[in-house]
């Protein structure tokens, strides 16, 4: 045998510690209950849809979803993480959920994008996935039924709201039964693994912004191409080597493209929110979980006081605002949309009162959906 040889050949395997081996065995038998226990559960949820089905109620509950998991993060003794548990329990629930029926979800796609990972967080990768060209197209989808959900970004911490999200919620019928939310860690992207000779960084217009003191310090003489999604920039930069994309960990392997740079977001803690928007004539609106969120978009008369006013009943009342925010209504008289988050579910007196005083006060009003606040 060469020197060669003997380079190529592995080292015998060390013998393996006994103490190892037992715990080994232990883990499989215990990975055997829990598989019966998983298929138990599932059978239980079998059942359940049985149930649904003869009443004609919708499978997804995610009031049910979300009381199971918090129920679960207030008993868990450890060491498991809280931060493990909700996960996993998620992947339950969504094969458990689709032994009882398919759930087609519809988000900004191509594969890889944090529009997808969020659809894949909140509902679990069982799912039939109904990837779309444009936040547009997602609630055209979900309108028509092609989709029974859809993943919409709301809002990012860099860079504030989602206009096109907000724009849509006014004019189509969906509304709001879920939110999570998604740490966006952006990175730079190329087939080539070096920051000379790029020619364009193609990436979605929030990605460009949300990076924009990491591209002018490093690539300040560079043309930034907005494109429909981070993916799609993806895409482009495989087939062109002179082009860079901004997109997500999972992206640079879909895509095969080396991580020139990673994390160039400004922000370090950099999240984006999103709904999860369903049709009502399709499904009900959620009942209160105990941990909710209302959302509201509301227009008041320009005059003095009139913003003070709307906001008075929600004082009176304690009920905590979340969030405001402010969109020109378009209608060249300086007015505008608010859209409003407060803390709890309308079947409280306190929110339901509250919402009505609020309502009366405004010259338009839409609840844009109660539901448990993410849960992750
Ligand atoms: O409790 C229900 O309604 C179920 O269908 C079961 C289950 C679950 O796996 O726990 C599955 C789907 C629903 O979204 C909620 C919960």
């Amino acid at each position: 045998m060469s020197d060669n040889d003997s380079a190529l050949t592995p080292a015998p395997a060390a013998p393996v510690d006994p103490a190892l081996l037992a715990l080994r065995t232990q883990i499989d038998a215990l990975d055997r209950e829990l598989l019966a226990l998983l298929n138990r559960r599932a059978g239980l949820a079998l059942s359940v849809g049985e149930i649904k089905k003869k009443e004609g109620s919708v499978v997804f509950r995610p009031e049910r979803e979300a009381q199971v998991i918090d129920g679960l993060k207030a008993a868990n003794p450890g060491p498991l993480k809280n931060d493990s548990v909700a996960p996993i329990w998620r992947e339950i629930m969504s094969a458990c959920r689709s032994l009882e029926t398919p759930t087609r979800v519809a988000y900004l796609g191509p594969a890889g994008t944090f529009s997808e990972q969020a659809a894949l967080g909140y509902f679990g990768s069982s799912l039939v996935r109904v990837p779309c060209a444009s936040i547009d197209e997602v609630f055209r989808a979900t309108t028509a039924g092609a989709a029974d959900f859809g993943v919409v970004p709301v809002e990012n911490s860099t860079e504030g709201v989602v206009a096109r999200s907000l724009d849509l919620f006014l004019t189509t019928p969906l509304f709001i039964i879920g939110e999570t939310s998604l740490f966006v860690r952006h990175n730079l992207l190329r087939r080539e693994d070096a920051l000379a000779g790029i020619r364009a960084v193609c990436a979605h217009p929030q990605a460009l912004a949300q990076c924009h003191g990491w591209l002018s310090h490093h690539l300040p003489d560079v043309e930034r191409r907005p494109v429909s999604s981070n993916a799609e920039g993806a895409r482009l930069a495989s087939l062109d080597p002179t082009l860079a994309a901004i997109a997500s960990d999972r992206a640079a392997s879909e895509w095969g493209l080396h991580m020139v740079s990673p994390a160039i977001q400004d922000d370090a803690n950099n999240r984006t929110r999103f709904a999860i928007v369903t049709h009502p004539e399709r499904h009900p609106a959620p009942a209160a979980s105990g941990h909710d969120c209302t959302s509201l978009v509301v227009s008041v008369i320009n005059r003095p006081g009139a913003v003070h006013d709307m906001l008075v009943p929600l004082k009176h009342h304690g009920v905590s605002m979340t969030r405001f925010e402010s969109r020109p209504a378009r209608s060249d008289q300086w007015e505008y949309y608010f859209y409003i988050d407060v803390q709890g579910h309308p079947d409280t007196p306190a929110v339901s009162t509250a919402l009505k005083e609020l309502r009366s006060v405004c010259a338009y009003f839409k609840v844009l959906g109660s539901y448990p606040i993410d849960v992750h």
